[in-house]
């Protein structure tokens, strides 16, 4: 992704303090929208991700509400693979199970659809960010409770301080790029 550099800039943008995260200051929050308004970009994003994983047996691409589902689906088309939505509660109509978890500005809930993987289906989770983990991870768990082979994890964007800490069940997570650590 030749333009990385730049991208990574471009998607930076410094929060007011008035910033609606449960009234938390101080959070840099990493904007993956400049990318989509440059299509060659927002492509070699994708098509990183299309090479790493074509071919790798993948039958279902999980993304994550809301972020994952501008990835997830272009990824999941590409190598030939379905796609789950997990979503936030109450989104989805059928029977879902659900997994609450601690993120870093608040905690939230994931579901998935009864049925939407099969028992020992290889699945790459997808989201535009890592910070914490505890979103992936919430992911994780909720696939393998419906017996899912959970590959790997796929972010756009990794926040370098809490990659020391992922919890995440031992699944690796590839990342395109490593936020620039910013103080206060
Ligand atoms: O690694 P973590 O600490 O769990 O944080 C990463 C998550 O945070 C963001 O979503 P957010 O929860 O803000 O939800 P949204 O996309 O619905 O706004 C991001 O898109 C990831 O899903
Ligand atoms: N700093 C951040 N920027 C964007 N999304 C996030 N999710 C959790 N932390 C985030």
């Amino acid at each position: 992704m030749g333009e990385e550099a730049n991208c990574n800039v471009a998607m930076e943008a410094k929060l007011p303090k008035e910033n609606g995260l449960n009234g938390h200051t101080g959070i840099m929050f990493n904007d993956i929208t400049p990318l989509l308004l440059r299509p060659g970009v927002f492509k070699d994003a994708v098509d990183i991700f299309v090479e790493r994983y074509r071919g790798m047996g993948i039958a279902a691409v999980a993304g994550i509400e809301a972020r994952g589902f501008i990835f997830g689906p272009a990824i999941a088309l590409a190598i030939g693979a379905k796609f789950i939505p997990l979503r936030k509660p109450k989104k989805l109509p059928g029977e879902v199970i659900s997994e609450t978890y601690v993120l870093e500005y608040g905690t939230d809930c994931l579901q998935m659809h009864v049925g939407a993987i099969e028992p020992g289906e290889r699945v790459l989770i997808v989201d535009d960010l890592v910070a914490t983990g505890g979103t992936l991870c919430a992911a994780i768990r909720l696939l393998e409770r419906a017996g899912a082979d959970v590959a790997e994890c796929a972010c756009l964007i990794g926040l370098p301080k809490f990659k020391d800490f992922y919890k995440l069940n031992g699944k690796p997570v590839y990342v395109l790029v490593e936020s620039r650590e910013y103080e206060k």
